[in-house]
């Protein structure tokens, strides 16, 4: 039985911090340590955010024994790569969204994972907010009559230069990668699988990724999910489940709702509230360590196995596109 969970950061960039900050509000987890390839920037990082310690190399933060799980907080095309050296050195993992750039790679980091008998985890945080959880146990009842219609967006508008992680290919950029990603997984929780046919439209950034698209899902027992993201201005952000009977809308911002609606087949409508209790970060930190304690080497709310059929769906995506990363 494993006490305090240890944890060490790959990555000092923006969420990284938030991260650290939620990791503050879960009981028995600790931060040991944070490393960047600056060993400034991570002195600087450890001290604002209370690490122990402070690592000049990511290597350097694997071979610290006090470390249990790390956090890779990376831009995408590093998910694989980071984690695969933290498999290596026996950590547990939780890898930030998306888990990888392709299912390829997924498959490569659950296989290495699998045999080092390490922990994996995409860092997928929604699936454990409250009014997420609450929406999973609703559909684990069953919703009455089933469910027509699944519509999401996602859109921000970056105000940023061209080598940001969002427009620059060689970072895997791209708004399907990095916000489309919330809405197909939140259908792939609602749905249990891959929708059978798919059709995009897209509009492409200069630098050759999506900045804008939209996708019709079909799943051949009935039901339609319509998803939109983009990086270019901004959308609601927000997603309803249509369903014969009953429908529930997911409030904004749908990667971190805090409420829901229930509508009812009379007409009538009971809206619920989740307040966060911490940043939000703190829930799937506090799910880690809870697998970790009971010695699970996946999650049961956000498998691997999942992570990687939804890496599926955004390769057939990007197929259609001619969308290819240089680490494809
Ligand atoms: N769950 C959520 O809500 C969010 C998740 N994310 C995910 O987190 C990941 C990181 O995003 P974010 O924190 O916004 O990105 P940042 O650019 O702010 O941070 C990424 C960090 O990765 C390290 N890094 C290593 N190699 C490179 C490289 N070639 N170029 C740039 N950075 C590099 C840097 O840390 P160092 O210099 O210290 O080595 C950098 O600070 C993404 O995969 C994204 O999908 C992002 C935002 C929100
Ligand atoms: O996961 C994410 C949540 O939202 C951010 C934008 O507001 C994204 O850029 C990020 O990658």
């Amino acid at each position: 039985m494993i006490d305090t969970l240890h944890w060490g950061i790959i990555g000092c960039g923006n969420i990284a911090a938030s991260f650290a900050k939620g990791l503050r509000d879960v009981d028995g987890a600790r931060l040991i340590a944070a490393a960047s390839r600056s060993a400034q920037k991570a002195a600087r990082f450890s001290q604002e955010n209370g690490a122990l310690r402070s690592y000049g190399s990511y290597e350097d933060l694997l071979d610290d024994r006090e470390i249990d799980v790390v956090y890779i907080a990376t831009p995408h095309h590093l998910h694989m790569e980071n984690s695969l050296m933290a498999i290596e050195a026996g950590k547990h993992v939780l890898c930030e969204k998306p888990i990888s750039i392709n299912s390829k790679q997924a498959t490569r980091m659950a296989d290495a994972a699998r045999q080092a008998g390490v922990f994996l985890m995409e860092g997928m945080w929604t699936r454990f907010i409250p009014a997420v959880e609450q929406l999973q146990d609703w559909l684990s009842d069953g919703i009455p009559g089933g469910i027509h219609l699944f519509t999401a967006d996602f859109g921000v508008q970056f105000n940023v230069d061209d080598g940001h992680r969002i427009f620059n290919s060689e970072l895997g950029g791209g708004a399907l990668l990095d916000l489309g990603v919330y809405p197909v997984s939140l259908a792939s929780l609602i749905f249990k699988r891959q929708p059978d046919t798919i059709q995009t439209q897209v509009r492409m950034h200069a630098t050759g990724v999506d900045e804008l698209n939209t996708m019709l899902f079909d799943y051949k027992s009935g039901p339609l999910a319509v998803i939109t993201s983009g990086s270019i201005s901004r959308t609601p952000t927000e997603a309803f489940i249509a369903g014969k009977k009953l429908s529930i809308k997911i409030h904004s911002p749908l990667y971190c709702p805090s409420a829901l609606t229930l509508f009812k087949p009379d007409g009538t409508s009971d809206s619920y509230e989740f307040p966060l209790e911490g940043n939000g970060f703190n829930y799937e930190a506090a799910h880690v360590c809870r697998c970790l304690r009971k010695g699970m080497l996946q999650s049961d709310v956000m498998p691997v196995s999942e992570s990687i059929s939804i890496m599926e769906t955004l390769d057939s995506i990007r197929a259609q596109w001619g969308l290819r990363y240089p680490m494809d």
